[in-house]
């Protein structure tokens, strides 16, 4: 019988978005997984696991890189790999599984493919195409029914202004419609991921600031509340190198959700080291 992905207590995800060709991903991939590069320590997967989030062309190869590094990992090691050391999503999914539906993709075929996260409803998603609260949650639900974990973008659209507790109610306030909207449409016991990406800090120089994120996700803990399933909640929007140990991210949130500061891979091993500092991993 399928069953959900178990996801560990700390995640780090990578949006390649629309930026790469598709051999640059592939170079990618390859070097994120290349042990020289100090990335990805299989050791230790079941406190923190990466995954890649690539455009829909490239979900395919990069499936077949995947499965070549984990057939070399359980041979080197001797040990028969249950559980994946890395995980491959997609940046959307229709709600729909098959038919006459042009130019979408079905999560099954997503699925079938080796993904195990699907984005939904990225703020560039709902700008650009007029993505709904209600469709969003459709595709969560979807992507529940295939065993995938959504992965759902929530985040205000406006900067916080003067007063910094208005700020944070205003944005637990915008965000809590969608995360109730998605609890709503998917099994209790499905494992879901909350990317918390205030709009107003994404594509930005700088990310928000560690006291806003904080405050904002312990509200929007508070609004998930109790369920059978596991919930993380990560924070994206200019993430990168710094934002996580002392003082950082680490205490507020799961994870976080990298753009562009992923481009390179230093930036990625910064993010990772810090990470693991904070569990005490290295
Ligand atoms: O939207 C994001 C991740 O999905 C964040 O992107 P940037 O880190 O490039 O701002």
């Amino acid at each position: 019988m399928a069953s959900y992905p178990i996801l560990p207590e700390k995640l780090l995800l990578i949006s390649l978005k629309m930026y790469f060709t598709p051999d640059q991903t592939l170079t990618y991939l390859r070097d994120l997984l290349n042990p020289v590069n100090e990335i990805v320590h299989p050791t230790n997967k079941d406190k923190l696991l990466l995954a890649l989030i690539p455009d829909f062309l490239t979900i395919w190869p990069c499936a077949q890189i995947l499965k070549e590094y984990e057939t070399n990992l359980a041979t080197t090691t001797r040990t028969p790999n249950p559980t994946p050391t890395f995980l491959l999503g997609a940046q959307d999914c229709f709600w729909e599984s098959q038919g006459a539906y042009t130019g979408e993709v079905s999560p099954a075929s997503i699925r079938a493919l080796g993904c195990s996260i699907v984005e939904l409803g990225h703020a560039e998603r709902r700008a650009i195409f007029n993505e709904t609260d209600a469709q969003t949650a459709r595709k969560a639900a979807a992507t529940c029914a295939q065993h995938m974990v959504p992965l759902v973008c929530i985040g205000e659209v406006t900067a916080p202004g003067p007063i910094a507790s208005q700020a944070v109610g205003q944005a637990v306030t915008e965000c809590a419609v969608l995360v109730r909207a998605v609890l709503a449409a998917i099994p209790d016991d499905a494992p879901v991921i909350f990317a918390y990406e205030p709009v107003w800090a994404i594509g930005q120089p700088k990310p928000a600031g560690v006291d806003h994120v904080a405050a904002v996700v312990q509200g929007i803990r508070a609004v998930i509340g109790v369920r059978a399933g596991t919930a993380r909640v990560l924070y994206g929007g200019s993430a990168g190198p710094g934002l996580w140990g002392a003082g950082g991210l680490g205490r507020a949130v799961d994870g976080m959700f990298l753009g562009r500061f992923a481009h390179q891979i230093e930036g990625v091993r910064e993010v990772v080291r810090e990470v693991e500092e904070t569990l005490a991993l290295v």
